[in-house]
C-alpha cells in the first residue's frame, strides 16, 4: 500500500460528490433526477458539518455523450423524447439494442466517463461519493475505485444481484448487469462476439473498455431477495458470497456485516493492512416502506436501522475508499414518499461518512 493510501485510510479529508443524472440502464424516467434531489436536500452542507471538505462542481452532463454518439453515426437521428414513464421503447439509430440489451453504447460511454472521474478523485486521495442515477453506473464507479485501489473489495447492498449477463437477462435493462461486466463473465463475451460478426461498422462495440477487474471473491452482497434464476446459477457457479434477507433474519445485521467484512479481509492480498472497501448501496435494499421512491421495489427489505448500521459499521473500519448511493427516483410515488426516500438517501451517505448516534 502506498503511503498516501495509508494516510488516506487513516484520515480522509476530502469527499468528492460525483452527481450522475443518468437513467439509461433502466426504463423509468426520473431516476436521473435522484442526484439533483439529494444535493438540493442539503447533502453538501450536511457532510461539511461532519467535518468534510466537500468538492462538488455540479452534476455531470452526459448530454455531451449522447450528442457525440448520435453525430458519430452515419444514420444519426435525434432521440425521441419519451413522454410516458417508460422510455424502454425509445431506440435510436445510433444505439440500437444488442440482443435485448437496451442503450448499450450510451450506458457504456457514460460508465467509461464515470470510471475516469472516480479514479481521478481517488488517486488524489479523495473519497468519491457517486450519486445515481441507475445502478449500471457502478460499472464506472467500481472500475474507477479498483484503478486507484487495486486491492479493494466491494460490499454490494441491494435487493438484487445485478449480475445478469447478456445471455441471462430477461429485461435487457443494463442496471441488472453491472457486476457481470466487472467480472468479465462468459455470457457477455459470447453475445458481443456474435454481435461483432454482424455489426455494421459505423456503430461502436460497447463495453470494450471495461477490464474484468473484479474477482468473484472480492465482492459480498447484503440484502438480496429478488434474484433471477440465471443469476442464482451465476452466484453458485462462481462461489460468490451473498447474505440474503434470510441471513439477515437468521443472524441479525450485526453478525452479517462482521461475516461480510471477515470474508473480504480473509482474501486480502496484504493481510497486514486493512483491505480498502467500496460500498455500492442500491436504495432498493431498504424496505419499500422506508424507501418507496425507487424503480424496482421489493418487499421484505432492510429496516431503516439495518441499512444505516451497514454504513456506520463500514465507516468504523476506516477502510472506505468509495461509495455509491443509487436508484433514488423522485418521479415515483407521492411527494411524502419522495421526501422520505431522498432524506433516507442523505442519511445513509452521512452514516457511511462518519455520522454517529452519540
Ligand atoms: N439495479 C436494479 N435496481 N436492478 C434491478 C434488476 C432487476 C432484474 N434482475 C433485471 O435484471 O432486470
Ligand atoms: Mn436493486
Ligand atoms: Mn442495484
Amino acid at each position: 500500500m502506498t503511503s498516501e493510501l495509508a494516510q488516506f485510510l487513516k484520515s480522509p479529508k476530502t469527499v468528492s460528490i460525483v452527481g450522475c443524472p443518468f437513467s439509461g440502464g433502466q426504463p423509468k424516467i426520473g431516476v436521473d433526477e435522484g442526484p439533483i434531489h439529494l444535493v438540493e436536500a442539503g447533502l453538501v452542507n450536511q457532510l461539511q458539518e461532519l467535518g468534510w471538505n466537500v468538492k462538488f462542481d455540479g452534476h455531470h452532463q452526459f448530454e455531451d455523450i449522447k450528442y457525440t454518439l448520435s453525430s458519430s453515426s452515419a444514420t444519426a437521428s435525434s432521440p425521441a423524447a419519451g413522454t410516458d414513464n417508460d422510455t424502454s421503447t425509445t431506440s435510436n439509430h445510433w444505439d440500437p439494442p444488442i440482443g435485448i440489451l437496451k442503450n448499450p453504447r450510451l450506458v457504456s460511454r457514460v460508465c467509461e466517463e464515470v470510471a475516469k472521474v472516480v479514479s481521478g478523485h481517488a488517486k488524489k486521495g479523495e473519497l468519491p461519493v457517486t450519486l445515481g442515477g441507475d445502478h449500471s453506473l457502478a460499472m464506472g464507479t467500481i472500475s474507477g475505485t479498483l484503478d486507484a485501489h487495486p486491492s479493494a473489495g466491494v460490499i454490494w447492498v441491494d435487493a438484487h444481484a445485478d449480475i445478469n449477463t447478456a445471455a441471462t437477462t430477461e429485461s435487457g435493462n443494463i442496471h441488472g448487469m453491472p457486476v457481470s461486466f466487472l467480472m468479465g463473465l462468459d455470457g457477455n463475451h459470447q453475445a458481443f462476439s456474435d454481435y461483432n460478426k454482424s455489426n455494421s461498422p459505423s456503430l461502436e462495440t460497447p463495453f470494450a473498455w471495461i477490464k474484468p477487474v473484479l474477482k468473484p471473491s472480492s465482492i459480498v452482497y447484503i440484502g438480496l431477495r429478488d434474484v433471477d434464476s440465471g443469476e442464482k446459477k451465476i452466484l453458485k457457479d462462481n462461489g460468490i458470497k451473498a447474505f440474503s434477507m434470510h441471513d439477515v433474519d437468521r443472524y441479525g445485521i450485526g453478525k452479517v456485516v462482521e461475516m461480510a467484512l471477515d470474508y473480504l479481509n480473509a482474501d486480502n492480498t496484504n493481510p497486514d493492512e486493512v483491505r480498502p472497501i467500496h460500498l455500492s448501496f442500491d436504495v432498493d435494499a431498504l424496505d419499500p416502506s422506508v424507501a418507496p421512491s425507487t424503480g424496482t421495489p421489493v418487499r421484505g427489505g432492510l429496516t431503516f436501522r439495518e441499512g444505516h448500521y451497514i454504513c456506520e459499521r463500514i465507516w468504523e473500519t476506516g477502510a472506505l475508499v468509495g461509495l455509491d448511493l443509487m436508484e433514488v427516483n423522485p418521479s415515483l410515488e407521492d411527494d411524502v414518499s419522495v421526501k422520505q426516500t431522498v432524506a433516507v438517501g442523505c442519511s445513509l451517505v452521512r452514516a457511511a461518512l462518519g455520522e454517529t448516534l452519540l
